[in-house]
């Protein structure tokens, strides 16, 4: 069963031994537990639906108004979702759920909705870490159409190396399907377990491993997408110059202009060898040189993933492990990488002369930022829980620390000061508070012309919900803001949701927000989808 207030399953646990405990202590204070709502005591403070037993009745999809249902789909996994969840302040729910088993059934279910004069948000894995699923406030009842029922592949053409999947699909289900065939996707954010493929196109996702698959805008072939008012199908095309690709309309759409229900994505043969390595360089300068290097250098990497000073620290005193990560050290101090050193993480994948031809080039670059390799057993390590890191977030909670993370990607002269800034606003947010903040950054998708630039952020969480959520609003306002001056984009990932949305202007500016307005309004004349993501939700008049 997922948990209803964390991450993941509830029968998977994750610990941080007395080591961790101290770090986290000197750093920050130490945290205390509040006291987390239980379930039955967050559901009754759920208010009753407002849809009618006769609405009810004439839905064309059976629609759900327990209550248990109804909080599952109103909830994401931002740290704002999370101080709701665990303090009971759940605020607005929506009123109902539907859950089609079957892709026909979406568009009468729009059709019936509209004529309904309720508000429509779908809903995939429910991973949103921007604000994506709160409903908003106002008068029209909202319900969540959840896409959990639609996961099938549709079709598999292995000559084109295309697959359709129905868009509800997760990401292990996915890749299981395909695998069955010999194929693979390699679509894998951290939240792949829980991600869906429509939520992935509707957010812009970024994997692990994007370098070499492609972020989800290269796999995201066609499809087809059921607009408030009509069909939209993109089809499948190697290219195309036939004027603005409609593909590009959906992808980062956040549930405003239709709802994805079928997406065809290129697909790839599963790699004969993948290898992960770790890598030391002595300081932040050499990694960022490092790394710059080999995407420049275009060797075709799957995966670079480099840690700064702080959050190698971190990794290394939260892994456990004291004994053997002391020797570790020992060894790396002897090769020239002692304080301050940090943590690159690489992926290689392909043939496996493709791979051994990689790493021969791979390696020149990498010594010459006086980079020391520690082989392949950090990197199977890595690669064996690249999905159980996740957990660490409930372990922290639990040792009474809030974590929070923010993501921006900007041209190479800015990744150092942005990281910079970005920590130091998060530093200066919580000091506000009389708090302190442990902030580290790493960059895990290094693009020739620049990177992402992704931190973390972990702080006490206090004691009570209001002292709680006044220092994640701080915090979020405060680095959003670093972001925008620093020239980044308000998400390489994640979105734009609600949390984001005062600070799309910055980078699209004013002529480039009429034309997301202006597409939205010819898209969804009525309202249907006013969510409030991505752009405030507008009282429009009903049809
Ligand atoms: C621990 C953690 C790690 C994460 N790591 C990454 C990462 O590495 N890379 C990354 O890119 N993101 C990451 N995310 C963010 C999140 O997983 C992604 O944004 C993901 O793409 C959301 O997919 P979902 O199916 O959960 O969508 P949901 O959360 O269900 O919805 C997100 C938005 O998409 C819309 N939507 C969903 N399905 C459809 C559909 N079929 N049609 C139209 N609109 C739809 C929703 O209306 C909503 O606006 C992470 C999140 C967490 C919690």
């Amino acid at each position: 069963m997922r948990r209803w207030n964390g991450w993941g399953e509830e029968s998977i646990h994750a610990t941080i031994d007395e080591g961790a405990r101290g770090f986290l202590e000197e750093a920050l204070g130490s945290g205390t537990l509040p006291q987390d709502a239980s379930l039955a005591a967050a559901l009754a403070r759920l208010p009753a639906s407002r849809l009618s037993a006769a609405q009810l009745h004439g839905a064309p999809v059976p629609l759900s108004i327990e209550a248990e249902d109804r909080l599952r789909a109103s909830f994401g996994q931002s740290l704002g979702d999370w101080l709701r969840l665990r303090f009971g302040q759940i605020g607005p729910v929506c009123d109902a759920v539907a859950s089609p088993d079957a892709v026909e059934q979406v568009r009468p279910l729009l059709d019936w909705a509209r004529q309904q004069g309720l508000v429509v948000i779908p809903v995939g894995g429910a991973t949103s870490v921007v604000g994506h699923l709160t409903p908003p406030a106002g008068e029209r009842p909202v319900l969540m159409l959840s896409m959990q029922r639609l996961r099938r592949l549709l079709s598999l053409d292995a000559s084109s190396q295309l697959a359709r999947f129905e868009a509800g699909v997760l990401g292990p289900d996915l890749e299981a399907q395909l695998r069955a065939e010999g194929w693979m996707l390699g679509h894998y954010p951290q939240s792949f377990e829980y991600a869906s493929l429509g939520g992935w196109i509707a957010t812009r996702s970024s994997g692990q491993q994007s370098a070499r698959y492609g972020r989800i805008e290269a796999l995201f072939a066609g499809g087809r997408v059921e607009l408030p008012t009509s069909t939209l199908d993109i089809p499948t095309l190697p290219a195309t110059a036939a004027g603005p690709d409609l593909r590009e309309w959906v992808l980062g759409s956040e549930g405003r202009l239709g709802v994805i229900t079928e997406a065809s994505v290129r697909i790839s043969r599963v790699p004969e060898r993948e290898d992960f390595v770790a890598w030391f360089l002595p300081s932040w300068e050499r990694g960022q040189a490092a790394v710059q290097a080999l995407a420049q250098a275009r060797l075709g990497l799957s995966m670079m993933r480099l840690a700064n000073a702080t959050e190698t620290l971190t990794t290394l005193k939260l892994a456990g492990h004291a004994g053997a990560i002391a020797w570790l050290e020992r060894y790396l101090a002897l090769r020239g990488c002692a304080e301050g050193k940090v943590l690159l993480m690489l992926g290689f994948t392909g043939g496996a002369a493709q791979v051994r031809a990689m790493q021969a080039l791979a390696k020149p670059l990498l010594r010459a930022q006086g980079g020391v390799s520690t082989g392949t057993l950090l990197g199977r390590k890595w690669a064996a829980k690249r999905f159980r890191g996740v957990y660490l977030r409930n372990a922290l909670w639990e040792a009474g620390y809030a974590v929070d993370t923010m993501e921006t990607a900007c041209d190479w002269p800015r990744v150092t000061p942005m990281m910079q800034a970005m920590e130091h606003a998060g530093r200066s947010a919580l000091a506000g508070h009389g708090e302190r903040c442990h902030a580290y950054t790493h960059l895990s998708h290094v693009y020739p012309q620049g990177s992402s630039v992704y931190s973390t952020f972990v702080f006490r969480i206090g004691p009570d919900f209001d002292g709680a959520w006044a220092r994640w609003q701080s915090l979020k306002a405060a680095v959003s803001e670093a972001i925008v001056r620093e020239g980044g984009t308000i998400s390489h990932q994640h979105g734009v949701g609600k949390d984001h949305a005062p600070y799309l202007g910055a980078e699209k500016g004013a002529t480039g927000l009429r034309l997301i307005d202006g597409l939205i309004r010819e898209a969804d004349p009525g309202g249907l989808l006013d969510s409030g993501n991505l752009r405030p939700s507008t009282a429009r008049a009903q049809p």
